[in-house]
């Protein structure tokens, strides 16, 4: 392995940083490992930059609220949302994650216990999170079990730092601390008869209760709570949803929103060469693929294949044309086009000094004319793109992603483009 290189694993262990939205295993890796080809500078420098990338994000997450009484469609909407979002990481954070979680004592009369009163939920710890995700640090949810009223001891869902945090829960903009830390509150409102339909047959269904128990429930704490806290609180939201999942029209201009005031658009309005790959799930399947440091080498060659193969596709779409004849094998003249420069492909390791290093090394005596980025890794490469030095002759240049900058990628692949550098640390 070259001295340029890094060990697959290790970068894919760096990789699996708090860049990432979603679960997290716990006790995973965040120092480097011990046995390892390259040189501890090396790694101590791509250690350092992943965390260094992360302080200088250079855009604080999106917040978004969504509350709304019990059974309103809440988590119907945020899922819609995070769907049409997907182009973004976004991740969920369920106000029922924050129930208190009751004592022996409570749970023996928990007939009596009202889980729709403001202080049911541990609050400070909710806004201590919220207030996490934003710096972006991860932060271990709890997991609440509606069935036994209790918190799981032994285990959270680590979320990750994202693009989109969205906050849904039936009391959060109750708390003024919580509301303080959303960008956009959304309201959903659904009639009353129709929502306590859909939470009996839920809590029949999902949450092990019998019709009894609901109903009671529902008179003497959910409407009351609902009426005193719930409702008041609609008066804080930005957008209101009547109807909830079913009102599409709503949710299409709430996305329309995001998008831009997550500025997607504008950074390819600002430097109008930078072309942006759009993400889809399939594609964010296979990065997570490639970061999962239990992937087999063979797997992590075949996905990073694929990912690196759809950047060149892109990147070959961007090339200019002449036309070109040919004779085909009837003998009739075929006129298309030929390409009439080549790609070059730089695969980077996300670190402002190196990924510079690296273009300008790469680079020389080459003018760049469009740069790609592949979404997962754009944070990066943007960074890089206000730097990149402008002394260079024409050529084109194609950006990989960072994750991929190993000595594994396939001859096939490697053969698409006319020259290939590798930066690592
Ligand atoms: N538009 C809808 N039509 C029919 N059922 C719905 C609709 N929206 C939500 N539901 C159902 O109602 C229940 C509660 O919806 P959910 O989105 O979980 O609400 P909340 O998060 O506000 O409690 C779920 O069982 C869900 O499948
Ligand atoms: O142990 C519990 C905790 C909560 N509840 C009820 O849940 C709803 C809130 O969840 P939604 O998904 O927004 O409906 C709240 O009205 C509580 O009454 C519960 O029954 N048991």
């Amino acid at each position: 392995m070259s001295e340029e290189t890094i060990p697959i694993d290790y970068v894919m262990e760096a990789a699996s940083g708090p860049h990432f939205s979603g679960l997290r295993l716990d006790g995973r890796l965040s120092s480097p490992p011990s046995s390892s080809t390259s040189s501890p500078a090396h790694r101590y420098s791509v250690s350092s930059s992943f965390a260094q990338a992360d302080a200088n994000t250079p855009k604080q997450p999106f917040v978004i609220g969504v509350s709304g009484g019990t059974a309103s469609g809440k988590t119907t909407v945020c899922d819609m949302i995070i769907q049409q979002l997907h182009d973004h990481r976004v991740v969920l954070v369920n106000q029922d994650s924050f129930y208190r979680g009751l004592t022996a004592e409570e749970l023996e009369r928990v007939h009596e216990y009202n889980f729709d009163h403001p202080d049911s939920f541990d609050t400070e710890q909710l806004v201590d999170c919220i207030e996490k995700l934003k710096s972006g640090q991860s932060y271990p949810v709890p997991i609440y079990d509606f069935k036994t009223h209790q918190r799981c001891v032994d285990s959270f869902r680590q979320v990750n730092a994202s693009n989109v945090i969205i906050l849904e829960g039936i009391l959060v903009f109750h708390d003024q601390r919580v509301r303080n830390l959303m960008n956009m509150k959304i309201f959903v409102d659904t009639e009353p008869d129709v929502r306590l339909a859909r939470r009996i047959r839920r809590d029949t269904v999902e949450r092990g209760r019998d019709i009894n128990s609901v109903l009671e429930q529902y008179a003497k704490f959910v409407k009351p709570a609902f009426d005193d806290f719930v409702l008041p609180s609609k008066k804080y939201a930005d957008v209101i949803i009547p109807r909830g999942g079913e009102n599409h029209v709503a949710i299409d201009l709430i996305v329309q929103h995001i998008h831009t005031k997550l500025g997607q658009h504008d950074l390819c309005k600002i430097y109008p060469n930078v072309t942006v790959i759009q993400s889809t799930f399939q594609i964010r399947g296979m990065h997570t693929l490639i970061r999962d440091q239990d992937i087999s080498k063979h797997n992590f060659v075949f996905y990073s294949d694929r990912l690196i193969r759809l950047v060149v596709e892109h990147g070959l779409g961007h090339l200019p044309f002449t036309e070109k004849q040919v004779v085909t094998p009837t003998a009739s003249v075929y006129t298309g086009v030929d390409f009439c420069k080549k790609l070059c492909g730089v695969s980077i390791i996300r670190s402002g000094e190196s990924m510079e290093n690296a273009l300008r090394a790469c680079c020389k005596g080459i003018k760049i004319g469009k740069i790609l980025i592949h979404r997962e890794g754009d944070n990066g490469m943007q960074l890089i793109y206000q730097k990149l030095p402008n002394d260079i002759s024409e050529r084109h240049v194609l950006l990989l992603d960072p994750v991929l900058a190993t000595e594994n990628t396939s001859n096939e692949i490697r053969g698409s483009v006319d020259c290939s550098y590798k930066q690592g640390g």
